[in-house]
């Protein structure tokens, strides 16, 4: 008999589900999309529920259409976006929308925060509090809608939902704990303090479980739902980039993993909870068992080229798109684009900026504005680069993940900007891959998530930074860097005065 586990990695844009062997080969892939909605300026939110089928219609295509026996499944394990607020009401049920990691809505609550904790917070919790973390949401709500914080009794993360569906164990792993920032990363807690300060009952939060701990088997109801057994052995799973970290073998300090997904993410691992950057990073529980990791995030990576392709190219597909903005020249005809379609995370912590193309020529086409995105995209993650460099981090090698790790020119493209040598996998799903191995480990095929990476994660091609091409990205890249601080002032007016018609 075969046996195999299911990654599931519950992305932003859609959740994609891979079924693994024993020996690491991927023996089934499927995917599911569903909608984000904004329905004003910083607004983003999911249904839940949206998640939950998306994720049943994808395990069941993989035992419908790809022949996968449902007994053969051993174990499921999880990658979630992370930091999303699930707000369940005593029965377990849904309460609101889920408000995503890149809903801005709350930085009132945030100020509030700081005013109230200061520099005391990122002691407790290793992070700032930025407006994409859970705490300001469940404040939010707690504010503006008393009626439903009235019926809250507990909150989950997105993966934790579906996995609290398929088990009827509600339950947060360590790794997305963290990036509630109700969690106290050196006493590896939730934080009394915090909940008490801010009228959060310590009951509200869920137990916590590892990554690769058995959170519980499928139910009658799920099995019924979804076609699989209640014999498959569900465990705990991870935030979306602990999870791509393991997939991308990031898993000693000498390398560092870039992911663009509907974000993007520069992360590195950190062997211990004592490096700190005074929260210019977010600092995170890893899903390998006692150790961290430190990342920054652009908010809206994937999600700038995907926006420009869905309001100028909708027709188009993104090999297509890509492949014609790669014959443009090199700084697409002096076109510069700052990716901060909804705010931005890092370096800059700012929910009212916005993106910007500067230097509009009437030479360029279609084709420079993408590849002004690919570039700008790809400027805000040597900003956070250049962070790891002021606090005198050093490292070689850039392991890159996510949808935008398809395209052959944008892994070379970030070569030559980071002027580090770039890796990709045989397989840029590095999050489901994780994902899978995190239940390879909890099931005991393997006594750790290193030995499981000798056998799991393949590294595909290498690109080498190219000299001349450097060069010219370094000027380019000083130029940019010089965009930010020029145009936030009239991003904010601006805002203010969309708010003050709204
Ligand atoms: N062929 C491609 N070439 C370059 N970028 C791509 C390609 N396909 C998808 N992308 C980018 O990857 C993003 C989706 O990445 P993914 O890792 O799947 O996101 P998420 O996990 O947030 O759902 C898209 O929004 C798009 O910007
Ligand atoms: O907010 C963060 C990390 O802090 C994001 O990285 C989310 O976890 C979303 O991930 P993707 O959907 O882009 O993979």
């Amino acid at each position: 008999m075969n046996e195999y586990v299911i990654g599931v990695d519950l992305g932003t844009s859609a959740v994609k589900v891979s079924a693994m062997d024993r020996d690491g080969k991927i023996v089934a892939q499927q995917s599911y999309g569903y909608d984000l909605h904004q329905p004003h300026p910083g607004y983003s939110e999911q249904d839940p529920r949206d998640w939950l089928y998306g994720t049943t219609i994808a395990i069941d295509r993989l035992i419908l259409r790809d022949g996968l026996k449902a007994e053969e499944i051993d174990g499921i394990s999880f990658s979630g976006q992370m930091h999303g607020l699930v707000l369940l009401d005593a029965n377990g049920q849904v309460l609101r929308p889920a408000m995503l990691w890149n809903d801005t809505r709350t930085t009132k609550q945030c100020e509030e925060i700081k005013e109230k904790l200061g520099d005391k917070f990122i002691e407790i919790t290793g992070n700032r509090a930025l407006e994409g973390f859970t705490l300001p949401k469940l404040l939010w709500v707690k504010e503006n809608e008393p009626e439903i914080w009235a019926k809250a009794k507990s909150f989950l993360l997105p993966k934790d939902y579906v996995r609290y569906v398929m088990t009827d164990k509600q339950a947060i792993d360590y790794s997305d704990a963290t990036g509630t920032v109700l969690f106290d990363i050196k006493k590896n807690t939730w934080s009394k303090e915090i909940c008490d300060e801010f009228g959060i009952s310590m009951s509200m939060c869920p137990p916590l479980i590892r990554s690769i701990d058995e959170a519980g088997t499928v139910t009658d109801s799920y099995s019924m739902f979804s076609g699989l057994k209640t014999t498959t052995k569900v465990f705990g799973g991870g935030g979306d980039n602990a999870c791509g970290a393991v997939g991308a073998g990031i898993l000693k300090p000498n390398m560092v993993m870039s992911s663009i997904g509907t974000s993007g993410v520069v992360l590195k691992y950190e062997p211990d909870a004592n490096v700190n950057y005074h929260g210019a990073l977010q600092y995170e529980c890893h899903a390998i068992p006692d150790t961290y990791y430190s990342m920054g995030v652009t908010l809206a990576a994937g999600h700038s080229l995907n926006w420009f392709k869905h309001t100028f190219a909708k027709d188009e597909d993104f090999t297509a798109m890509v492949n014609r903005a790669s014959e443009r020249p090199l700084g697409a005809n002096g076109l510069i684009f700052t990716p901060y379609l909804v705010g931005e995370r890092t370096p800059y912590a700012d929910a009212d900026v916005r993106g910007s193309f500067i230097g509009v020529d009437s030479m360029q086409n279609k084709y420079d504005f993408v590849r002004s995105v690919i570039e700008g995209i790809t400027f805000s993650f040597r900003d956070i680069l250049n962070i790891y460099d002021q606090h005198g981090q050093d490292f070689d090698t850039v392991v890159a993940i996510g949808g935008g790790a398809k395209s052959e020119f944008w892994l070379q493209l970030q070569a030559n900007i980071f002027n580090k040598k770039v890796v990709s996998l045989t397989n840029e799903q590095g999050p489901g891959l994780g994902a899978a191995m995190l239940a390879a480990v909890g099931l005991g095929w393997f006594d750790s998530l290193q030995d499981c990476a000798k056998k799991f994660v393949h590294f595909g091609k290498t690109y080498d930074p190219q000299p001349e091409i450097v060069v010219k990205y370094n000027e380019l890249y000083k130029i940019y860097h010089r965009v930010y601080d020029q145009t936030k002032d009239l991003s904010h007016d601006i805002m203010k005065l969309r708010n003050s018609w709204d």
